[in-house]
């Protein structure tokens, strides 16, 4: 029996071509201000139309200056990039979600939360994170910018069939531990090259009971187990949550929306080329010490010794035997793709209520969209958190990869909700640990891992 990748996967394909690979007609696109810049850039070289501009919608978020009181003209890269960003829109027609506009924010954020991801979609972006699409049971492509232009071109892309896994999650959550523990766990068991090939579907009990925004987290981070899709199946809690968004299926459709989830997800009986099952009752609070997120830990854990993390020791400046828990630290982030939402920010806030922000470190608190922002500072989280002393950002991918040119500065270590902790990614000699907001929070009310 067919999984919920295979089901969609057929529903769009065109043409079978040689050597595995096939012509998928792409069903919704988003740009952002990276990608989206550079494949206007080509469309405009190669002088090609954007085929079905209805299908696409982009949005700033990549070099947007994390402090609300910045301009854009304060940024080098904003203010070079975001003219030719918005010129390329509007010569081609394509709807944007600018600066500081509703529905703003990280193109992997605002997908599901506008109900512009819906389940059974094929959904392009030049961002290697749109397999968090995946969450609400879409097949989420992170591409190159040629593969955008091709998308933007045609509406369709030649793309490679890949296997497809099961990871099975079962178990009760302990106190404390999020998907961001569930997800930095198994990468830490399998390792970073686990997923490669394939197209992961998470089910079980422990799936079934998460939340959208949780399984966005899952699926977010599945291209750190090296698997390019990491999936969902929708249901009923998927339905619940769409069909409350704006773009979402209205009236009529709604009927019609739910029976197309039911029919396009996995069940029981469905095939998969590889199953693995996780308990997650035995997860513990993790976080990453060192260069990739393979290289993670429980949070009492002590960091383990073996001669090929020689580099990973030196660039961290940790030993092997040396505990985690206590390591001081100047810089938290809490925010991206992975953990900038707004249920987080809520657990956030609930940890550090009525608390301060240690003495010497810098706490930054960037939402995930104006969504996001907006419901945050409806419901006083962002007063609990600026009291606390955090510094509340706009919506972003501030400083998760630092293409504003914000950076941690050499040699400082930061607790972050981010996805990705290779030598340099949050600055020169920066010194990132991955961990989940709740554990972030901790860090910066003690200003040490906690
Ligand atoms: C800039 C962009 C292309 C990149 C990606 O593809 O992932 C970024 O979002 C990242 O997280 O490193
Ligand atoms: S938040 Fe980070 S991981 Fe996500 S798209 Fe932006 S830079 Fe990439």
């Amino acid at each position: 029996m067919n999984t919920l990748f295979d089901r969609i996967w057929d529903m769009h394909v065109v043409e079978k071509m040689e050597e595995g690979q096939y012509l998928l007609a792409i069903d919704r696109i988003f740009l952002h201000d990276l990608c989206g810049t550079f494949s206007f850039q080509m469309l405009d070289d190669k002088e090609k139309n954007v085929l079905r501009r209805g299908a696409v919608y982009s949005t700033p978020d990549h070099t947007l200056p994390s402090r609300k009181e910045s301009k854009i003209e304060d940024c080098e890269i904003s203010r070079t990039l975001l003219p030719k960003f918005r010129k390329g829109c509007k010569k081609y027609g394509i709807h944007l979600f600018d600066l500081d506009e509703k529905n703003q924010g990280i193109v992997h954020i605002i997908g599901p939360e506008s109900g512009l991801s819906l389940p059974g979609m094929t959904i392009v972006c030049g961002d290697s994170h749109t397999c968090t699409h995946g969450a609400i049971g879409a097949i989420g492509m992170g591409v190159g910018t040629s593969e955008v232009y091709h998308a933007l071109a045609t509406s369709c892309l030649i793309v490679k069939k890949p296997k497809t896994m099961k990871i099975e999650l079962k178990g009760k959550y302990r106190k404390n531990v999020s998907a961001m523990d569930v997800i930095l766990y198994i990468i830490s068991q399998v390792g970073i090259d686990f997923g490669c090939g394939y197209a992961v579907e998470y089910m079980g009990e422990a799936v079934t009971k998460m939340s959208v925004d949780e399984r966005c987290t899952l699926c977010n981070l599945t291209i750190e187990l090296g698997a390019e899709y990491g999936m969902v199946s929708p249901d009923e809690t998927t339905i619940e949550y769409l069909l409350s968004k704006e773009y979402a299926p209205k009236g009529e459709n709604v009927e019609k929306f739910v029976s197309y989830c039911n029919e396009i997800a996995s069940d029981e009986n469905s095939i998969f080329d590889k199953e693995i099952v996780f308990d997650v009752s035995v997860i513990e609070r993790q976080i990453s010490w060192g260069i990739n997120p393979g290289q993670t830990i429980g949070i009492d854990a002590i960091i383990p010794a073996h001669e090929q993390f020689t580099k990973a020791y030196e660039y961290m400046g940790v030993e092997p035997g040396q505990p985690v828990k206590g390591l001081p630290i100047e810089y938290v982030f809490i925010g991206s793709c992975s953990n900038g939402r707004l249920a987080y920010l809520k657990e956030v806030a609930d940890t550090v209520k009525g608390r301060k922000v240690a003495e010497g470190v810098t706490a930054l608190v960037v939402p995930g969209s104006v969504k996001v922002m907006e419901e945050a500072e409806k419901m006083g989280i962002a007063k609990i958190l600026t009291e606390a002393g955090f510094i509340w950002g706009r919506p972003g991918c501030s400083l998760c990869v630092g293409s504003n040119g914000e950076v941690i500065p050499n040699g400082k270590r930061c607790v972050s909700t981010t996805n990705r902790n290779f030598i340099g990614r949050q600055g020169r000699g920066a010194r990132t640990h991955l961990a989940s907001p709740y554990t972030a929070a901790q860090a910066a009310l003690y200003g040490k891992i906690m």
